[in-house]
């Protein structure tokens, strides 16, 4: 299984402090990534996928909603992304989310480790994951938190950070409210594509635990050898991410990687690993990372939707037959998120990892009963 190497000890700790790193000639080796994963010419091409115009869906017109479940379909059969337009989401709302990014990763660094993520927690402040692993470390900044309820983000900011955070707890709040509203849409969609019916996976994820996460990624005075996020599919269900307009982000397809080229009145919408196993495999978690450029910062937004803490993650009846028997096993979100976090390093593989350690421990449980 391929688990983390040990995290290193405090005094031997590297510090990623980008502004640091990039006055020296060569980047430290941890953050070299293997040949086979490195940035490849290849993904110059564009990837091209139809750009899913939602308003008529949203305004409940049955004809536009008809085109809409059939591409996203073929989409998420093949490889489990596309992107929404005329979405209804403030264009504000995602300016306000984006400055607020450029307003906190130029904190100072101590200030920004007032909100240090700590070991096998999901949430925080991370500065690459120097203290997390050794080895492959990604070329970036993240702050993630959970959204919950109608003020978590809003209170993680002032608890984390104090009363001045309150501007950037009240932009998140509302972007991640945005988010899960428009997620429960897009999980309508996806019911309907399924012909599992619009409501199925709207009442599943109505009250949702998800994660919010900014990535900053500092200009590489090495981009060919470095990564910004490695090759994985997102653990989590749904991703909503929007990305500034500096480029970075790749998907897998048809054996290459490709150029999601930034659109900024769109979101690229990526299923993850929970939502393969829901749909019985038939939609593909899709394989994607992100690549860092010598010049300029790049900054993505990406909102995570994951299903309340008590919720199984299992395939509605309609999606397992004799010709599609169960393909994964029953589990629930902090179950995968607990492996991600502890024991496996989410990568492309983190699934089929996941469901083979659930058998063996019931299998373990099950021998010592
Ligand atoms: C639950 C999560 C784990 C990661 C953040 C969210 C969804 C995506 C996961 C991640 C981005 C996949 C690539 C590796 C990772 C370590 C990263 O580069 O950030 C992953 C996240 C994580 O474990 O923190
Ligand atoms: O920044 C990006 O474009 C992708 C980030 C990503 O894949 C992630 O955070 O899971
Ligand atoms: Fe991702």
């Amino acid at each position: 299984m391929a688990t983390t190497t040990m995290p290193p000890t405090k005094d031997d700790q590297l510090i990623f402090d980008a502004s640091l790193l990039n006055s020296k000639p060569n980047i430290p080796t941890q953050f070299i990534w293997p040949e086979e994963e490195k940035a490849t010419p290849d993904a110059l091409q564009e990837l091209h996928v139809p750009l899913i115009d939602i308003s008529g869906f949203l305004s409940g017109d049955p004809h536009s909603t008809l085109e809409a479940t059939r591409l996203i379909s073929q989409a998420c059969e093949k490889h489990g992304f596309f992107q929404v337009v005329n979405h209804g989401v403030d264009p504000g709302l995602i300016e306000e989310a984006h400055k607020l990014i450029d307003a906190f990763f130029s904190l100072p660094l101590q200030e920004k480790q007032r909100a240090q993520r700590l070991t096998g927690e999901s949430c925080g402040y991370a500065s690459s994951f120097t203290g997390r692993f050794t080895s492959r470390l990604p070329w970036k900044e993240t702050l993630s938190f959970r959204f919950c309820s109608p003020t978590s983000v809003q209170d993680y900011f002032v608890r984390t950070l104090g009363p001045d955070y309150l501007r950037y707890g009240e932009a998140y709040q509302k972007y991640c409210e945005a988010m899960s509203e428009l997620s429960l849409k897009i999980m309508e969609l996806l019911g309907m594509s399924l012909g599992v019916g619009r409501a199925q996976f709207r009442e599943f994820f109505e009250s949702n635990d998800s994660i919010m996460r900014l990535n900053y990624y500092p200009p590489c005075q090495d981009p060919s050898l470095a990564l910004g996020t490695g090759p994985h599919c997102d653990p989590t269900s749904l991703t909503i991410l929007h990305q500034d307009d500096v480029g970075g982000l790749q998907v897998f397809s048809d054996g290459n990687w490709r150029t999601i080229t930034p659109i900024s009145n769109a979101f690229v919408v990526n299923i993850g690993d929970t939502f393969m196993a829901l749909s019985n495999g038939r939609f593909k978690s899709c394989l994607h990372r992100a690549v860092v450029n010598s010049t300029c910062a790049r900054r993505s937004l990406a909102f995570f939707l994951c299903p309340e803490t008590e919720r199984v993650v299992t395939p509605p009846e309609r999606l397992v037959d004799s010709e599609h028997p169960r393909a994964y096993p029953d589990f629930t979100w902090p179950a995968l998120l607990e492996f991600t976090q502890k024991h496996y390093r989410a990568d492309m593989n983190t699934l089929d990892a996941f469901s083979e350690w659930i058998v063996r421990q019931t299998a373990t449980t099950a021998a010592a009963n």
